[in-house]
């Protein structure tokens, strides 16, 4: 990128400018955002240090060999959906994500719902989730009334239980005659309200909706969104990604702005709608080429990021213990949750497997 461009993409309002584009947790202390503050004393109930994202973008037979033999040093081509995210969430927060698609809002709702492994980082979960995303959690070939029995065992209801509301949930859904239907005849809307129905007569501490309300109908969202406002007077703690800022701002107390697999901004909702609404305004005034310039450095930093950049990042966070430090670079520097102690009893495994197969082809018979 030129200097030029630089100049013009450097952002209003933005206290690190262009060429310091990660927010660690000590500066989102300094700055006080109120997302990071327990303002309600109520119990800290999902908390993330650094979580991060690799995905592999390479998909050629020989790079899927490389990596399976070499998986410390594989020369794949990587992309960061998630470049070290740092946030708490107390009981009873409803907290809105936000950001320009592609910036890693469903890659860390599904971290959150286990349904993604993070790559690295400290994430810790007090109760039970569930995600409510239109795109996965139903099994395209069965029925409607099949996924509600499916989901509900899954969630370790009893066959009883699941008797007992399984009208309530059907009639919730307001599908019909389609609730026999295999789910692979539906459209979005109609997976959506299925599985919005499934999600909120479950009862989970953690909702976590992604996108789901934005396809139904007018009046299924209507009265989706005031069942949420009963989870929310319950003291439920909710994720809601939304494009939609009405609804975030309807409904939700705070929210995280995600940009670019960084966690841009997270405080009070209407602060936040705020600098994401005077952000939009300033990038859709750029010239195109200098959009795409924006765009493409951005992504360029999120494929050339790595375990250094984020150890020298977590170095300065003043607000993790020197312990708490050392284990999360400890976990970033393996990649992921695996210990140097759990490669070697992998490798171990797999090498006591294979002479155990060769073995038994030349003396087993
Ligand atoms: N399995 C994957 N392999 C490679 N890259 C992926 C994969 N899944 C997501 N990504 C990339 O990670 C980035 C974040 O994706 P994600 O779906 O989390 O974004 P999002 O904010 O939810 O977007 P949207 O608003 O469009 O739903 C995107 O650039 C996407 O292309």
């Amino acid at each position: 990128m030129t200097e030029d461009i630089k100049k013009a993409v450097y952002e209003p309002n933005d206290p690190r400018g262009l060429d310091e584009p990660f927010l660690p947790v000590s500066v989102a202390k300094q700055l006080d955002l109120p997302g990071n503050h327990n303002n309600s004393e109520a119990p800290l109930k999902v908390s993330g240090r650094y979580i991060t994202k690799e995905y592999d973008m390479g998909t050629s037979r020989n790079e899927k060999i490389q990596a399976i033999l070499n998986p410390l040093k594989s020369d794949k081509e990587k992309f960061w959906g998630l470049k070290g995210i740092s946030f708490d969430v107390f009981e009873g927060d409803v907290v809105g994500v936000i950001g320009v698609n592609g910036s890693g809002k469903s890659t860390l709702l599904n971290i959150l719902s286990g349904a993604l492994a993070e790559t690295s980082g400290r994430l810790k979960i007090k109760g039970q989730t569930s995600l409510l995303s239109v795109w996965d959690g139903l099994r395209d070939n069965l029925t409607g009334l099949e996924n509600i029995r499916l989901k509900s065992l899954m969630m370790g209801l009893s066959n009883k239980e699941i008797d007992d509301q399984i009208d309530d949930i059907s009639d919730f859904s307001e599908l019909g005659k389609f609730i026999k239907q295999p789910v692979k005849n539906y459209s979005s809307g109609m997976r959506s309200k299925l599985g919005f129905s499934i999600a909120v007569h479950q009862d989970p501490d953690i909702m976590i909706i992604d996108e789901a309300l934005s396809v139904g109908d007018q009046t299924f969202t209507r009265k989706a969104l005031n069942k949420m406002k009963e989870f929310k007077a319950a003291g439920k703690t909710i994720f809601f990604v939304s494009h939609a800022l009405g609804q975030i701002e309807e409904f939700t107390d705070k929210t995280m702005w995600i940009q670019y697999g960084e966690l841009r901004a997270y405080g009070d909702t209407e602060t936040i709608l705020q600098e994401y609404k005077d952000w939009t305004k300033w990038y859709n005034q750029l010239d195109d080429d200098v959009k795409k310039s924006y765009v493409a450095a951005r992504k360029q930093a999120q494929n050339d990021f790595n375990r250094q950049q984020l150890t020298e990042r977590i170095a300065l966070d003043q607000h993790l213990t020197n312990t708490e430090k050392k284990k999360i670079v400890r976990d970033n520097a393996v990649g992921g949750r695996l210990s140097w102690w759990n490669w070697l009893l992998a490798f171990a495994g797999t090498g006591i497997l294979i002479y155990a197969v060769y073995a038994y082809m030349y003396f087993g018979r």
